[in-house]
């Protein structure tokens, strides 16, 4: 023992003598040049090899460097000792990462990675108009030499792609708007968000559990369809037409969709738009995961037929509150009017052209309440490719609301009262046609009261509204008759002449026989 402690005093005093002789003998400069050169020497003996990755390449961020502080971060969380924390903007869970000078061990495809984030102090900062920060900030990855062809390109990628993971995952869900009417932010962003915090999901929605199904079925396979997409040369994008009456949980069904995909929202406001290349733009400025809407498509912009090109009118907020434009796919003449105006067409190609898959993995809803306003061309697939009505308030879909507002249990053992109260609402609702919107609220004002005494209140406002309808529709029948008879009263000669000429056709066509 005595020897080794002899021996590394006598290695070190050498190390010094050596070091002493280097600064006495040889000027800064080249002493410079020969760290660096044993530098290289030995590395050429190492079995590792070293990457740098820096906070910044240059002038930009660099994307690496905050993929593998993400990355990391996941691992840091359990294995090292000393970590730093953050919480990003817009996110409500914190990050851990590797504090400064620390290492950490990872393992890929059997192959051992270490990192160490390097953080040193920036010396004599040199004159530059952005700011520069302190400190200069980079992560060294080493692997072994036989390990680099093998795994490099596919541990970066890995990295990259685990991080965009995390990022999404970490981030609250997002909702933008383009209320600004055009008008850029200071970063030159045409959005503005705010964080998305809507409480509906599937579990909440009254909807007809099979179509429910079908529903999240479709949005599984297109969230993990990147492959299919790709292999049938799709864009990998897909668009949902939702209609029905107002209050039957159009927009309740988008949040729904958000929540179970973690997709951010851009509320599209067309009034807002006032030209096709304004709107391109909003779109390449979208996120990919992302849910594009346009909510009662029918009322925010007058979409005539295509083929029959037309008028479109753009209620617009500038001096100009109505701009007549026409179709820029049929009419080349008119480029300058349709340049200042958004189209039927610039909102075809908005939703399936080559425009539309700038960015990936993205859904376009509309919604409507007059599915038959709207062109042909908007509904084919490609464009909708799935149309959901959404009916008023079913027996399977009153079931949902049931649960979730007066904890109904329908798995619970039989009830001979809790059945028979069942059996009546389910011969009544469908006849009411009331909306879920309008069947919530009822269930609101009665949850104080015990559940079944909710439901018999519940019951007894459907009993009314059947009534209430079939007096209107039995009011109607006698209005209309009434209306006959009094027009007969006014206009005898008229239906006189009616007559007259019905028979005059009736004979001239027994004449042709
Ligand atoms: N199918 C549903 N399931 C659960 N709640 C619903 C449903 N439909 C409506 N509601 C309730 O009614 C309210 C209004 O619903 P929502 O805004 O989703 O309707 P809408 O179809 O978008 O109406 P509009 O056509 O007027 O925009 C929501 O706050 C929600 O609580
Ligand atoms: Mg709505």
């Amino acid at each position: 023992m005595k020897e080794v402690w002899t021996s590394i005093a006598s290695l070190l005093g050498a190390l010094a003598f050596f070091q002493s002789i280097l600064q006495a003998v040889f000027p800064p400069q080249l002493r410079f040049t020969i760290a660096k050169l044993s530098h290289r020497l030995f590395q050429c003996f190492s079995t590792y090899c070293y990457f740098e990755i820096t906070e910044t390449d240059g002038v930009n961020t660099n994307e690496l460097y905050n993929a593998v502080q993400l990355y990391l971060s996941r691992s840091a969380s359990v294995s090292a000792s000393r970590l730093s924390l953050s919480r990003a903007l817009n996110s409500s869970s914190f990050t851990f990462s590797l504090s400064n000078n620390d290492q950490l061990v990872d393992t890929f495809n059997g192959a051992t990675a270490t990192w160490e984030h390097v953080v040193t102090q920036r010396q004599n900062p040199s004159f530059s108009w952005r700011a520069i920060p302190d400190e200069k900030r980079g992560f060294t990855l080493s692997i072994k030499k036989k390990d680099k062809p093998i795994i490099l390109q596919c541990y970066l990628n890995h990295i990259m792609l685990t991080a965009a993971q995390l990022r999404h995952l970490n981030q609250d869900r997002l909702l933008f708007t383009n209320s600004r009417g055009g008008a850029l932010d200071s970063r030159g962003h045409p959005w503005e968000s705010v964080p998305f915090k809507h409480p509906s999901t599937f579990d909440t929605l009254a909807l007809d559990p099979a179509r429910k199904l079908e529903i999240l079925l479709d949005l599984r396979d297109f969230a993990d369809g990147q492959a299919f997409y790709k292999k049938t040369g799709r864009a990998w994008k897909r668009g949902y037409l939702l209609y029905g009456p107002p209050g039957t949980g159009k927009s309740s069904l988008i949040a729904a969709m958000a929540n179970f995909l973690g997709y951010d929202i851009y509320d599209l406001e067309l009034t807002e738009v006032h030209s096709n290349s304004e709107l391109r733009k909003l779109l390449m400025k979208t996120t990919p995961k992302s849910i594009i809407v346009i909510e009662d498509i029918d009322c925010s912009i007058n979409l005539s037929n295509r083929s029959s090109a037309g008028k479109v009118t753009v209620p617009c907020s500038g001096p100009d509150s109505v701009v007549h434009g026409v179709d820029d796919v049929n009419s080349s003449s008119s480029s300058s009017s349709s340049s200042k105006t958004i189209t039927l067409s610039g909102l075809l190609n908005f939703t399936d052209g080559l425009w539309s898959c700038c960015g990936s993995e993205r859904i376009f809803v509309f919604t409507t309440n007059h599915i038959e306003k709207l062109d042909p061309a908007l509904l084919r697939s490609g464009r909708m490719d799935m149309h959901i009505f959404m009916s008023y308030c079913s027996f399977p879909a009153l079931k949902i609301l049931m649960k979730n507002y007066l904890d109904w249990d329908f798995d619970g053992e039989e009830n001979g009262d809790e059945d028979e109260l069942l059996k009546e609402l389910e011969e009544v609702v469908d006849g009411a046609e009331m909306t879920p919107a309008d069947i919530s609220e009822v269930l609101i004002k009665n949850r104080r009261f015990e559940k079944r005494q909710a439901a018999k209140e519940l019951l007894q406002v459907l009993r009314n509204r059947v009534l209430a309808k079939r007096k209107k529709s039995n009011g109607n029948e006698v209005m209309m008759e009434e209306e006959q008879e009094k027009r007969a009263l006014e206009s005898p000669k008229e239906d006189e002449e009616t007559m007259v000429n019905h028979n005059e056709k009736k004979n001239n066509a027994g004449k042709d026989k």
